[in-house]
């Protein structure tokens, strides 16, 4: 059976790879059978197609790995130097249908096989899927943006950004643009502010090569929770196609800037020290292995920024994410204005309205005011839930089954990722001129000292 892509990992024995890409595609497999994919792993480890055949099946943790497996139109590998460009030739002459590369790869080595694939003839089609961080300044990802428009068109290029694929965010534009009652009051006329947090429990894991080269800022803020405040800020696009919902998102991330144009003071950040997270033992992060503590590396980053139009003018959006604290406290919280007048006579005063939407696991929470109890004028808070579940396809089976389809809806634009350095840049300049203090938090606290508790 000839397969429709050939979905090519670059990177086969890397981090990403076994862990999220080969599971993310066998639940796909299992959920889609019908689907007609050829897998081809490539990297420097000198492995066998057997080798690379075992990684693939022992990655595929659905209920049914075996049935997955089969599902696969064949699965080779090369051993390969990704940045020379006679090596890609020779695994894009190999591919069946349309091949997709997907750069599994450290960010300088996949803008290094970018610039290599302009000496490489594509197939028709070629997808190319790159990860983030995407450049790493504006000029960095501007330049690399040149470079993989000079490959192929931009619908067929995936900045991938999983928490696009995660349900919780997609649910945010089901919430916002299926229901009458919320869109009148989504603006700065009923919201005085927007929280978008990602507090992780997990430290480093074991990824300082990485992460502290990126530090959580450019982790996790000038990624994820820039696109997750575009889908709660965005204008109501006209479709949910490509075009449309990235032209939205393109839209309102152009109109958003550090609050006040004040970054030393609309930001923090701090690194945790020795601490105890659920049981297990943290060391200092400046001890960790692999970090050089010369870096000054921030594990838990917040800034302020605001969207400068009609509709947000005056809201702050605060975007905070770290690790190493007590537990995994992650959510978008929209806190709604008082009432004008609370007529006089009730008692009890439990605060504004608030929605919160929380991401892992995913529910929604609406707290409102109600009279209902014992005393019918004392108002209390009621919280009306729902448990969302996950979506049927995990964020990387959703992001991965975009790439295959050719639909680059769920999958961050050139311009947007040019415009989310831009947003963070005054704030990393800022930290570098040492203008805001690196504060200190032992690990499994959910917040350092002095900074906001809750
Ligand atoms: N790991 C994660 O949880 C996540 C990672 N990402 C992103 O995914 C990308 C990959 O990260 P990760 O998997 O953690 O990194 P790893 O370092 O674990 O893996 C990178 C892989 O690339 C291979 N490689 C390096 N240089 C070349 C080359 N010239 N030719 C061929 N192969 C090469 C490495 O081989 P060798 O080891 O032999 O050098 C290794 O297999 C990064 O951009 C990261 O930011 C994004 C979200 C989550
Ligand atoms: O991309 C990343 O995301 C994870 C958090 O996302 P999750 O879906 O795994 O919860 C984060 O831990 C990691 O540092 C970052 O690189």
């Amino acid at each position: 059976m000839t397969a429709e892509t050939t979905l090519i990992i670059l990177g086969a024995s890397g981090d990403l790879t076994s862990r999220l890409l080969l599971p993310a595609l066998g639940q796909l497999l299992a959920r889609e059978p019908q689907r007609r994919v050829k897998l081809h792993g490539a990297g420097m480890d000198d492995w066998s197609d057997d080798a690379w055949r075992d990684t693939v099946r022992a990655s595929f943790r659905t209920t049914d790995a075996d049935a997955a497996f089969a599902c696969l139109s064949g699965t080779t590998y090369t051993r390969a130097d990704i940045t020379r460009a006679d090596e890609l030739q020779a695994i894009l002459d190999a591919a069946e249908g349309r091949p997709a590369l997907y750069f599994a790869v450290p960010p300088g080595v996949a803008a290094a096989a970018c610039e290599a694939l302009e000496h490489v003839t594509l197939p028709a089609g070629t997808v190319l899927a790159l990860e983030k961080p995407f450049g790493s300044d504006a000029e960095s990802a501007a330049r690399l943006n040149e470079v993989v428009a000079g490959l192929v068109p931009e619908d067929q290029i995936f900045r991938v950004d999983h928490f696009l694929g995660r349900s919780t965010v997609l649910n945010l534009l089901g919430v916002r643009f299926a229901n009458r009652i919320i869109e009148p009051v989504w603006s700065a006329d009923d919201i005085a502010s927007i929280e978008i947090r990602y507090d992780e429990s997990l430290g480093l894991e074991g990824r300082a090569g990485y992460y502290d080269r990126a530090g959580a800022l450019t982790d996790m803020i000038q990624s994820h929770l820039l696109q997750v405040m575009a889908f709660v800020t965005m204008e109501p696009p006209s479709s949910l196609d490509e075009r449309d919902l990235r032209d939205a998102t393109g839209a309102v991330l152009r109109a958003t800037a550090i609050w006040n144009d004040d970054p030393a003071a609309s930001s923090r950040r701090a690194r945790y020290t020795a601490g105890e997270v659920a049981g297990k033992h943290y060391p200092s992060y400046v001890d960790e292995p692999g970090v050089d503590p010369a870096r000054d590396t921030e594990t838990l980053a917040e800034i302020v920024v605001e969207v400068r139009n009609a509709r947000w003018q005056g809201v702050p959006i605060t975007l905070r994410s770290g690790k190493a604290l007590g537990h995994l406290d992650a959510e978008v919280i929209v806190r709604f204005h008082p009432v004008r007048h609370l007529p006089i006579g009730f008692t009890g005063d439990p605060g504004p309205s608030v929605l919160r939407f929380a991401l892992g696991p995913d529910t929604m929470a609406l707290e409102l005011n109600v009279n209902s109890g014992a005393d019918p004028l004392h108002l209390e808070r009621a919280t009306l839930l729902a448990e969302l579940g996950e979506g049927a396809l995990k964020a990387y089976a959703e992001v991965l089954s975009g790439i295959l389809d050719g639909d680059a809806m769920l999958s961050v634009r050139g311009d947007a990722a040019v415009d989310c350095w831009r947003i963070v840049q005054p704030v990393l300049d800022a930290w570098h001129a040492g203008k805001v203090p690196m504060d200190e938090y032992p690990a499994g606290v959910s917040s350092p000292a002095g900074w906001p508790q809750r």
